[in-house]
């Protein structure tokens, strides 16, 4: 079959992650092409729109789907900066295929739907295998991440890392390369892992590698914590987290509930010897941590403040409806406006995830949830006319508020025990 698919001098293949989900009969997402035997000249006057400085990558005038010019790579400096990229019309696609991550990514296809697969990618594909392609794979740290982060998607198909990947990855982390990573890289994929079904496999496998503590040490720091066995029989605080994690992962898609259950014990990690295994304090220790590790991926603000809130106030909801109507408003002020209860749904999504992120509460019910939000509405239906129909005013006024707003907590507190006893 020829492989020429487009004219007689250049011809463009589908390649990587279309290719690789195409045969694991998985929809494809993005369509991403390799031209070879182009220059951009050709095909700008084509119509392609050029896009990005340091690599060719042109949009279809139809489709919009990328298109890069076939290219090789040369390392000439420390972690990800100096690299040479040379594009002449006479890089082959093969040349190409050997500059990326994986067997599994590095394969081609032409439009009339032959396979190109110089590295044994399908085969990796079959045996369920994540496998370098080259030893050129330790020139780029973020392959370190990417694979932990194929290794969490294709972990519930039975996927696992080849040992001489898993080798090198060590490697390119103990020589430092790691460090070289810009954040805006790392919260990328960090992110795209966070989206799979299984992503506590993510962090797990970057903490394999040795590189967990470098990217996430207020994680890492979790690990081998021990806490109390009564509530937590899995006793390790970093499999708690990842546990949580996943659960949250079976409950949500919403990224920001997934990385509130990420962060939410990072407190415990810090717990002072005499306060253990019970970490009294550990949701008010959390908070800095947070603010760290959110700075240096940086995160949005949004998801910053709902793992912040989680972290603060998890305990609290967990004991529900055992709780004084003060720190019940104190827990649910932040969360204002309660007309729009997007945020109060995500932190009770949140601590529903912490709750069954535990050996043998997995199925757990988790009633406290629904009493946030109603306790809420309680709380939120409290009118103001009336108080300025009486006269208040100034401060007076938001005194009577909130004094109104606790009145209906305890009510509301009230009936949800008589109601659960
Ligand atoms: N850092 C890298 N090193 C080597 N090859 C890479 C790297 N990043 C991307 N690639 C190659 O480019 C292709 C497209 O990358 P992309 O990040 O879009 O992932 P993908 O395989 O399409 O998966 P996804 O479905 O998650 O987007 C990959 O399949 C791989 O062949």
């Amino acid at each position: 079959m020829s492989r020429t698919t487009s004219n007689n001098s250049w011809q463009r293949y589908l390649v990587g992650g279309a290719v690789r989900d195409h045969l694991l009969g998985e929809p494809v997402k993005d369509r991403d092409w390799v031209i070879t035997g182009a220059t951009p000249e050709t095909l700008l006057a084509l119509g392609y729109r050029q896009v990005g400085a340091d690599f060719p990558v042109f949009l279809h005038p139809e489709t919009g789907e990328e298109h890069a010019l076939a290219r090789t790579e040369r390392k000439s400096g420390q972690g990800y900066q100096g690299f040479i990229c040379d594009f002449s019309p006479a890089i082959t696609l093969e040349q190409d295929l050997q500059r990326r991550d994986l067997t599994i990514n590095a394969m081609a296809q032409t439009e009339d739907g032959e396979l190109i697969d110089p590295t044994g990618g399908r085969e990796d594909l079959e045996r369920r295998v994540l496998r370098h392609v080259s030893p050129a794979f330790r020139e780029d740290p973020l392959r370190v991440i990417r694979v932990a982060r194929f290794a969490a998607l294709l972990a519930p198909r039975g996927f696992s890392i080849a040992p001489e990947t898993q080798a090198l990855m060590r490697d390119m982390v103990d020589s430092g390369e790691m460090d070289s990573l810009t954040p805006e890289r790392v919260w990328q994929d960090m992110a795209k892992a966070l989206a799979t079904d299984q992503p506590s496999v993510f962090f797990y496998t970057l903490r394999e590698v040795g590189a967990l503590k470098i990217l996430l040490p207020e994680l890492d720091a979790l690990f081998g914590v021990p806490q109390t066995m009564l509530y937590h029989p899995e006793v390790d605080t970093g499999i708690h987290a990842m546990l949580a994690l996943d659960q949250a992962a079976s409950l949500t898609r919403r990224l920001d509930v997934r990385y509130a259950v990420l962060c939410h014990d990072f407190g415990k990690g810090v717990t002072p010897a005499h306060v253990l295994p019970g970490h009294r304090g550990h949701e008010k220790r959390g908070l800095p941590l947070i603010d760290a590790a959110s700075q240096r991926l940086k995160v949005s603000k949004a998801l910053h403040r709902l793992a912040c809130l989680t972290c603060e106030w998890h305990t609290h909801c967990h004991r529900l409806p055992d709780q004084k109507p003060a720190t019940v408003l104190n827990m649910l002020e932040p969360f204002r406006p309660w007309q729009d209860d997007t945020q109060l749904r995500g932190f009770a999504l949140a601590c529903r995830a912490d709750a069954r992120g535990r050996s043998g509460f997995e199925q757990t019910d988790y009633p406290q949830a629904d009493w946030a939000l109603e306790l809420a509405a309680t709380a939120g239906a409290v009118q103001t006319q009336p108080l300025l129909d009486a006269g208040y005013r100034g401060p007076e006024l938001g005194a009577a508020i909130r004094r109104e707003r606790l009145q209906a907590i305890a009510r509301t507190l009230k009936a949800i025990k008589a109601r659960s006893s």
